[in-house]
C-alpha cells in the first residue's frame, strides 16, 4: 500500500485461510513437537516498515517511519511519551485499523509480503504477528489450560496434541515448572506476573512468527519484570520480539537492536536512529539520542 488508505473498522474473527493446511516445518521449540492442524508458517520472520505514516482523522502523528526488524532477534521501540510507538507497534498487526479514525501510508513486510495487500486479512495476520499488552489480560475465570488454548479457539485452529501444546506453550513461556501441577486452577489466580507469561504462553500457542510487545512488563513487580524478561530472552531465540519499552535498562537488558522515536512539538513521531542496542546506548549517531538514553529528557 503506497497511498494513505481509509481503513474500516476490523472485521470480527473471519476464519482461517489455510484450515486444510499443514504445517510441520520450522524448528522444533522443545523437545515435543506439537503440530497445528491450519495453523500459519512456524518459525520467525523478518518485519519490515517502508515509509509509514499514520494518521488519527486529519493529524499525522508518525511520519516516514523505515525500519528492518530482523527475524530471530528483539528490537526495542524507545522514545519519550507520545511519539508514536505504540501506534507502530500497532500497525505492525493491523490493530491500528481498529481505530475508526485511523489511516495510514506505506508497507509492512512479513517475510517480503505486504500485510495490507488486497485480500489479506487482518485476522491471519494478527495470528503471524501476535500481540502481548501492557497489563496482562488472561481471561480470569478461565483454566489455565483453556486460557492457553484460548487464541487457538478463537481462530479455529486444531491440534493434534493439545495437552502437549498446553505444556510447549507454558514451557517456552517459562510458566509450566509453576503451573503444571494446577492446569485447572483459574487464570486470575495467578500473579501479575505468571498472568503475563500466561499471556505470553497463549500468543505463542498459535505459533506466531512474530510477538509484538507493549510495555509488557509496566504493571509488574522488579522480580516478575525480570522473569519475563528472561522468557524474552528466551522466545527472543524462536521468535521475532518487538518491544516498546520506556525502561532503558530493560531495553538494554533484552534488545539486541533499539530505533529510538521522538516527535519535536507539533511534528509527528520519527525514528531518529536505530541500531544494534550496545551502540545506541554507548556510541549514538545523534546527541537527541544519547540525552535521551542518558536520561537527559523524556
Ligand atoms: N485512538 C487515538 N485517537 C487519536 N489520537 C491518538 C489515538 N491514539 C494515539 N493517539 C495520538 O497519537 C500520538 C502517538 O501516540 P502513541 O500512543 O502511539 O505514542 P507512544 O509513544 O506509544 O506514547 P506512550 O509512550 O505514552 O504510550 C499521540 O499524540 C496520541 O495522542
Amino acid at each position: 500500500m503506497s497511498d494513505t488508505t481509509e481503513m474500516s473498522t476490523v472485521d470480527a474473527v473471519d476464519g482461517i485461510d489455510y484450515l486444510d493446511a499443514e504445517y510441520a516445518d520450522g524448528p522444533a521449540a522443545s523437545t515435543r513437537e506439537v503440530r497445528l492442524i491450519g495453523g500459519p508458517p512456524v518459525g520467525a520472520a523478518t518485519l519490515e516498515s517502508r515509509d509509514v505514516g499514520a494518521w488519527f482523522g486529519d493529524r499525522l502523528v508518525l511520519d516516514a517511519v523505515s525500519l528492518l526488524m530482523p527475524a530471530r532477534e528483539v528490537t526495542a521501540l524507545i522514545g519519550p511519551s507520545g511519539c508514536g510507538k505504540s501506534t507502530f507497534l500497532r500497525i505492525l498487526n493491523r490493530m491500528h485499523e481498529l481505530v475508526p479514525t485511523a489511516s495510514l501510508a506505506g508497507e509492512v513486510l512479513l517475510d517480503g509480503q505486504d500485510i495490507y495487500a488486497d485480500g489479506t486479512r487482518a485476522q491471519q495476520v494478527r495470528l503471524r504477528v501476535g500481540m502481548v499488552f501492557q497489563k496482562p489480560n488472561p481471561f480470569p475465570a478461565m483454566s489455565i489450560k483453556d486460557n492457553v488454548l484460548a487464541g487457538l479457539k478463537l481462530a479455529g485452529l486444531k491440534c493434534d496434541d493439545k495437552d502437549a501444546l498446553v505444556e510447549q506453550s507454558l514451557e517456552r513461556a517459562g510458566l509450566w515448572r509453576e503451573v503444571r501441577d494446577r492446569l485447572n486452577a483459574p487464570g486470575g489466580a495467578l500473579s501479575g506476573g505468571q498472568q503475563q507469561r500466561l499471556c505470553i504462553a497463549r500468543s505463542l500457542a498459535v505459533r506466531p512468527n512474530v510477538l509484538l510487545m507493549d510495555e509488557p512488563c509496566s504493571a509488574l513487580d522488579p522480580t516478575s519484570t525480570r522473569r519475563v524478561e528472561q522468557t524474552i530472552a528466551e522466545i527472543g531465540h524462536e521468535v521475532t520480539v518487538v518491544i516498546v519499552t520506556h525502561n532503558m535498562q530493560q531495553a538494554q537488558r533484552v534488545s539486541d537492536h533499539c530505533a529510538f522515536f521522538l516527535a519535536a512539538e507539533n511534528e509527528p513521531g520519527r525514528v531518529i536512529e536505530h541500531g544494534p542496542t550496545e551502540k545506541i546506548f554507548a556510541e549514538p549517531d545523534d546527541p537527541r539520542t544519547y540525552d535521551y538514553v542518558n536520561g537527559r529528557f523524556g
